[in-house]
C-alpha cells in the first residue's frame, strides 16, 4: 500500500472514531483484514492510529498556537493536523516534508485547494517554530492532563485518590506500548514445549509472574505464530490471567462466571478445572455469550454452558446455594485499560463512575445469594477507580456483614505481587505502571464461617 493511501485509511479510522462510529483496536483489525496489509503498513497504521488519539489532548493543545481561535475547522481537518502534528513529533522514521506533502495531498482530495492551503501553512509554520513547552503551564493538574493528554477530571481524580506520583506513573504509562501476552491451553501443549517452539520460530519469550500458564511475548507478532493458529494461545492480558488462579477451583466444581464475554476469563478457568465439572457463563447480551461458547469451541473445552441472561436476575435459574466458585468480572469504566483502548479516555466522563458503581454493587448484592456456605466469590474489573472497587465491595460487605474478605487471597497471590503497592484491606489494585500489565482490581470474598 502508498504512503498516501495508508495515511487516508488512518485518517479514515481516526474521523470514524471521533463521530463515534467504533472502537480503535476493531476498527484497525477491520482495515488490515480488509485491505490485506503487509506487517510493515500494518506497524504503521497503528502507530499512527493509536499515537494520534493517545496523544490527542496533547496535539490539540499545540495546535491551538497555531490556528485562529475563531476559526471552526472541519472535524476530519482537525484530525488530519493532529495525524501530521504526531508524525512530525513523534515518529522519527518520516521526515516532515513528506509528512506535510501527504497531507496537503489528502486536503485537496477531501476538500478543496483553501482547506489544502491552510493544512499546508499551519504545518509549515509547525515545521518553522516548533511546538510549545507544556513544562511551562503553571497548573499541576492541567500540566500533567495535557503533557499526558488525559482529562483533567481524571487526572484529578486519580491525584486526589492516589497522590501525584502513582498519578504521574499512571498517564505516562498509558502512552507507552504495552507488551502482549498470551496463555497456553495446558491441556494441548506444556510450557517448556510451548517455549521451545516460539524461541524456534524467533519470538523472545518471557514466563509470566502472574500465571503458570502466561507468556510474555517481547519480540515477534504471535498472531502469526504456529502455536496461535492452532489453537494452542489465547491472547490475554497477565492481570486478568490472575483471576483463574486466584479462584482456586477444582476438577468437578460447580462455576458461575456472571459477566463473562468474550470468555478469556471463563475458558481460563475451565482450564484450571481440566475440562471436568460444569461452568455456567452468562453475559447480558446474546451476541456476546455465542463469544464465549465460540472461545469454548476454538479451545477444545466442553464443560462451558454460556447463556444470555442480566445476571441480577439469575435467581429465576438458579437455586441459593449452588455454587462452589462465583466470578463476577464486572462490567466497568475500562480505566485500566487505556493503552489498548485510548478511545475510553476520551468518552467516559465522570457520572459514569457513579451508575457503574451502582450497577457493580447490585451484581454482588443479587448474585451472592447463589453461593455455597463454603465457596468463594472473586469480583474484578479492568478499572482504576477506588469507587467501582474497593468501595464496592466495601459497601457489600457493610451490607452483608455474613461475608467477608478471604484472607487467604493475600497469601496465595504470586510471591511478587504480595507486596505490590496496590494491596490493601479490600484487595489488589494493579496499576499500569507496576508490572507493565493493564490496571486491574481483584479481590476474594467468602461467607463468615458460622460459629455455635
Ligand atoms: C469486563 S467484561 C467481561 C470480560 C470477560 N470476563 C472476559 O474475561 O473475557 C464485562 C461483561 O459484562 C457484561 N454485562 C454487563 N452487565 C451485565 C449484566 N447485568 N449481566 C450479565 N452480564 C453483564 C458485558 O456485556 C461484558 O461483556
Amino acid at each position: 500500500m502508498t504512503k498516501y493511501l495508508l495515511r487516508n485509511t488512518a485518517l479514515d479510522i481516526l474521523v470514524r472514531i471521533d463521530e463515534g462510529g467504533g472502537f480503535s483496536h476493531l476498527l484497525i483489525d477491520q482495515a488490515i483484514k480488509k485491505k490485506g496489509l503487509n506487517s510493515r503498513d500494518e506497524g504503521l497504521l497503528t502507530e499512527i492510529v493509536y499515537g494520534t488519539l493517545q496523544r490527542k489532548l496533547t496535539l490539540e493543545y499545540f495546535l491551538s498556537h497555531f490556528v485562529d481561535k475563531k476559526r471552526k475547522l472541519a472535524p476530519w481537518v482537525n484530525m488530519l493536523l493532529y495525524m501530521s502534528l504526531y508524525q512530525m513529533i513523534y515518529l522519527d522514521k518520516v521526515p516532515d516534508h513528506a509528512i506535510i506533502h501527504e497531507s496537503v495531498e489528502i486536503s485537496k482530495k477531501r476538500g478543496h485547494r483553501g482547506i489544502s492551503g491552510l493544512v499546508n501553512g499551519i504545518l509549515r509554520n509547525v515545521q518553522r517554530k516548533g511546538v510549545p513547552n507544556v513544562d511551562k503551564i503553571e497548573d499541576s493538574v492541567k500540566r500533567l492532563s495535557i503533557k499526558t493528554s488525559h482529562p483533567t477530571w481524571l487526572t484529578k481524580r486519580w491525584m486526589n485518590m492516589y497522590g501525584m506520583d502513582i498519578t504521574e506513573a499512571i498517564c505516562e504509562t498509558n502512552l507507552t506500548h504495552k507488551p502482549i501476552s498470551v496463555r497456553i491451553q495446558p491441556m494441548k501443549i506444556n510450557k517448556r514445549d510451548a517455549v521451545t517452539q516460539l524461541e524456534d520460530e524467533g519470538f523472545e519469550i518471557e514466563e509470566s509472574i502472574f500465571s503458570d500458564q502466561g507468556l510474555v511475548v517481547n519480540k515477534g507478532n504471535i498472531l502469526h505464530s504456529t502455536l496461535f493458529k492452532n489453537g494452542y494461545l489465547t491472547i490475554q492480558d497477565q492481570s486478568s490471567m490472575l483471576v483463574a488462579e486466584m479462584m482456586e477451583v477444582e476438577k468437578g466444581m460447580t462455576v458461575l462466571d456472571a459477566c463473562s464475554a468474550p470468555g478469556g476469563k471463563t475458558t481460563h478457568i475451565a482450564e484450571k478445572m481440566l475440562n471436568e465439572g460444569n461452568i455456567h457463563a452468562y453475559d447480558l447480551h446474546d451476541k456476546k455469550a455465542k463469544l464465549v461458547s465460540k472461545k469454548a469451541l476454538q479451545l477444545d473445552l466442553t464443560i462451558i454452558e454460556a447463556k444470555q441472561a442480566d445476571s441480577r436476575e439469575l435467581n429465576h435459574y438458579h437455586k441459593n446455594d449452588t455454587f462452589d466458585r462465583i466470578l463476577i468480572d464486572a462490567p466497568c469504566s475500562g480505566l485500566g485499560v487505556l493503552r489498548g483502548k485510548p478511545d475510553i479516555k476520551y468518552n467516559k466522563a465522570e457520572s459514569d463512575i457513579e451508575k457503574l458503581a451502582s450497577i457493580q454493587l447490585e451484581l454482588l448484592e443479587k448474585i451472592s445469594p447463589l453461593l455455597k456456605g463454603d465457596g468463594k466469590i472473586i469480583y474484578s474489573t479492568c478499572t482504576i477507580d477506588k469507587a467501582e472497587n474497593e468501595k464496592v465491595v466495601q459497601q457489600f460487605l457493610t451490607n452483608h456483614p455474613e461475608y467477608q474478605i478471604d484472607e487467604g487471597f493475600f497469601d496465595e497471590l504470586p510471591e511478587a505481587l504480595r507486596n505490590s503497592i496496590g494491596v490493601t484491606e479490600w484487595g489488589l489494585q494493579l496499576f499500569p505502571h507496576e508490572f507493565n500489565t493493564d490496571g486491574f482490581f481483584l479481590t476474594r470474598i467468602t461467607k463468615q464461617i458460622e460459629t455455635e
